[in-house]
């Protein structure tokens, strides 16, 4: 499809550098002029996804977004300035995006996206690109498309760090594959909580922004089954792959209706409900770790059997003698048996759940000083027990210490906090 009829002399001199570009080209650019993107929300994430959205040429754009711009969103949510605070986000945003191409076509809708109207406000989406913050909304949002067989772009930030994927279920793993419930309002803190990197959802956002232009183009090899993690302090990035758990009851088949998506009733408003912000939320098995965990740790396929553990089933490695079983730490604990327990996650892993005693001494804060490890000199001779999410971080833990306290009794909980959890 090489026609260029379909463009107007405008949109020609406007999109001339995708003409030009290998691979992409004229019938691409018409497929995005073809397209229509839903996207919710209007804020951190929304600003780049709707901006790039808009200036790369997707011909019609849904945005959805029942806020008002304030100042304190100015700083990330670069598609606001100063002269829209207290306009609707739609409004503000539909303004930017005709400013990049007025030829687009803007449907706002100035209301939450909830269980009562989300099938019908994703029914005509080619894709549907959540750039929300709050799980309810996710879960929502995530069941619908499941139901109305549509893709979706997700990702979320918090502090320094973000991470994003397509999922499509059908076709790949699906939201509640990766994150199969929601966690417990409060569990995780919000981003008015916690802080967010300003420029972190330009990032994520801009991310989010290529893979819907690269599901509607079909070029290159979209994140569908696989999740990318940017942690914006040390400037990395990593994936983890995620597969459709085959043990996951789809949502369609338990009967979710419109009332019942998202697991939360037709008459609790999407953002009324909001409970925390996006980014790290618990997985209910072992699943990939979300953002923020510094060291990669493979996924568990199967559960593991936690009574009688002779291997580390998140990573397959067998158990060392310095390592506990779970069933063996609660028999220490039960005992009194132990000098310390040490949770060396990140806070927030840590604030989602944790062994009862436990301190939380982050690995990365343990590298430079561990003054917070209780036990260590303790005249007794019981043992430390370090823990993580699966037993890779604080395996590196224990060896920092060991150096370091070679007279302290240190073991490593195996297979961590997700297998201690299963006891
Ligand atoms: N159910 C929903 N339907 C539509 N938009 C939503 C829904 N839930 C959240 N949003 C929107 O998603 C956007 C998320 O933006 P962002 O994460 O930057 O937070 P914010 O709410 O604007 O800022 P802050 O939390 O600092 O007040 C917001 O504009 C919010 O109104």
């Amino acid at each position: 499809m090489n026609d260029l009829s379909q463009f107007s002399r405008s949109q020609m001199e406007r999109f001339q550098r995708h003409f030009s570009l290998d691979g992409f080209g004229i019938e691409a650019q018409a497929k995005l002029l073809n397209s229509r993107v839903v996207v919710i929300g209007a804020g951190g994430l929304g600003a780049p996804i709707l901006t790039y959205l808009a200036a790369a040429g997707v011909g019609t754009i849904e945005v959805i977004d029942h806020d008002v711009v304030d100042r304190s969103n100015l700083h990330r949510q670069v598609i606001h300035s100063e002269g829209s605070i207290g306009e609707p986000k739609t409004a503000s945003a539909a303004a930017v995006m005709r400013g990049l191409h007025p030829e687009i076509v803007i449907h706002e809708h100035r209301e939450p996206i909830t269980a009562a109207n989300a099938l019908e406000l994703i029914n005509e989406a080619d894709i549907v690109v959540d750039g929300s913050d709050n799980f309810t909304t996710r879960y929502v949002v995530a069941d619908a498309c499941e139901i109305a067989d549509k893709p979706m772009v997700s990702g979320s930030i918090l502090r320094f760090a973000g991470q994003v994927s397509l999922f499509w279920a059908g076709h790949g793993p699906a939201y509640r594959d990766l994150y199969p419930e929601a966690p417990d309002a409060g569990e995780v803190p919000t981003c008015a909580q916690a802080g967010v990197l300003g420029v972190l959802p330009g990032v994520i956002g801009s991310i989010m922004a290529t893979e819907t232009i690269k599901f509607l183009t079909g070029i290159g090899e979209t994140l569908l089954g696989r999740v990318l993690i940017y942690d914006a302090l040390d400037a990395s990035f990593r994936e983890i792959s995620l597969h459709p758990d085959p043990e996951r009851v789809p949502v369609t088949s338990i009967g979710a209706d419109v009332a019942g998506l998202g697991g939360f009733s037709e008459d609790a408003p999407a953002a009324a409900a909001a409970p925390a912000a996006p980014v790290a939320q618990a997985p209910a098995a072992p699943a990939p770790d979300a953002v923020e965990q510094p060291e990669s740790e493979p996924a568990a396929d199967q559960p593991a059997d936690v009574e009688d553990l002779d291997f580390n089933p998140f990573t397959g490695d067998p158990k060392l003698a310095d390592e506990l079983t779970p069933k063996e730490l609660r028999e220490l604990i039960d005992a009194g048996a132990i000098g310390g327990i040490v949770d060396v996650r990140e806070p927030w892993e840590h604030q989602m759940g944790t062994i009862e005693g436990a301190v939380n001494v982050p690995l990365r804060d343990l590298w430079a000083d561990d003054a917070g490890v209780s036990g260590l000199e303790d005249d007794a001779g019981r043992p430390v027990v370090l823990y993580c999410k699966i037993g890779v971080r604080s395996r590196q833990a224990l060896e920092v210490l060991r150096q370091r306290h070679p007279q302290a009794q240190l073991r490593n909980l195996i297979g961590g906090y997700e297998l201690y959890r299963q006891l």
